[in-house]
């Protein structure tokens, strides 16, 4: 039976760190930190995940607000918006909650954000930054994925990390950091089109699951021994469940369990840390650590 990676525990460990250095940066004389989500429409996930960042900023002593708007607003509106909190010294961090309705263009608006306020890192040239190696914002579910291996003790080195989705806030800067000196994985990236999936699976010694299909990775697909990082976050319908949905990840979690040596659950896993690297993204926002140009 695989050891559980606590993601709640270790996410609490990631914000208290915050907090004392948003309060060390506070009693240096400055302004709290400052952070801009901006949400458009009524996605009760997205709502949801926002109301989950912003409790979490303030719980650090990170300032914010929430610009929700119309799910109608016009791309130049939003990029307008954009352009205001660019130009705004208060504003640190600017996050746009993903997804955006159908007749906005994502790499439009992500685009228009300032790189040093970039607290997502989706902006092209933190991604590039991140490709390169370079010091920039680095997305927080891959950044929060590193830092689960790292305190559990994980080792990356010379380890052959398979990542299942070629997303562009999970899977691709997850396989650029996973490269990186000092981390010095070997990476292979897997997606829907990959022929023979199982049998790259299987020579994981790190496993990533980034697909958003239900208990995809069955125990079969999973090596003795591997580590297993589940990123899904799957709604499927439960009567039985309060809320009437269950999440679920794209882990087949029990049948896995069993063969993995370490495993991360859903819900209590990645998720957790994506708002914890969120707001620690936004601390060096403020503390300008990623200056640009
Ligand atoms: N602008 C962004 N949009 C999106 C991102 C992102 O990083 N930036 N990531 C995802 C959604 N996401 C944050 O936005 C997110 C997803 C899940 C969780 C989380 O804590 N999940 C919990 C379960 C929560 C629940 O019960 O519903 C868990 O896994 O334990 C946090 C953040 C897409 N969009
Ligand atoms: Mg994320």
């Amino acid at each position: 039976m695989a050891q559980i990676i606590d993601g709640r525990a270790i996410a609490a460990q990631v914000r208290a760190e915050v907090k004392a250095a948003v309060e060390a940066w506070v009693q240096a004389g400055h302004r709290p930190p400052y952070l801009a989500v901006i949400l458009v429409g009524d996605n009760p996930a997205s709502a949801s995940y926002v109301r989950g960042k912003t409790r979490a900023a303030a719980e650090v002593g990170i300032a914010s607000d929430t610009l929700h708007f119309d799910p109608s607003i016009s791309e130049a509106a939003l990029l307008a918006e954009i352009a205001r909190l660019n130009a705004d010294e208060n504003v640190d961090g600017i996050l746009v909650q993903l997804p955006l309705p159908d007749h906005i263009n994502p790499s439009r608006v992500l685009n228009a954000i300032r790189p040093d306020k970039d607290v997502d890192g989706f902006h092209p040239v933190n991604a590039g930054r991140l490709l390169l190696g370079e010091p920039g914002f680095v997305p927080a579910t891959p950044a929060g994925i590193l830092e689960l291996l790292r305190r559990s003790g994980i080792e990356t080195t010379g380890k052959h990390a398979v990542v299942v989705g070629r997303s562009n806030i999970v899977g691709r800067p997850l396989a650029a950091l996973l490269l990186h000196r000092g981390i010095d994985a070997t990476v292979t990236v897997c997606h829907s089109r990959t022929r023979n999936l199982a049998a790259l699976t299987r020579a994981a010694d790190i496993l990533v699951a980034a697909i958003g299909r239900p208990r995809y990775i069955t125990a079969d697909m999973v090596r003795e021994g591997a580590v297993v990082i589940d990123v899904g976050i799957n709604r499927v319908d439960d009567p039985g469940h309060p809320r009437g949905y269950r999440l679920v990840g794209d882990v087949d979690f029990e049948a896995v369990a069993d063969k993995a040596s370490w495993i991360t659950p859903v819900p209590g896993g990645v998720g957790p840390m994506t708002i914890a690297l969120l707001l620690r993204n936004t601390l060096h926002a403020a503390q300008r650590r990623y200056p640009y140009p």
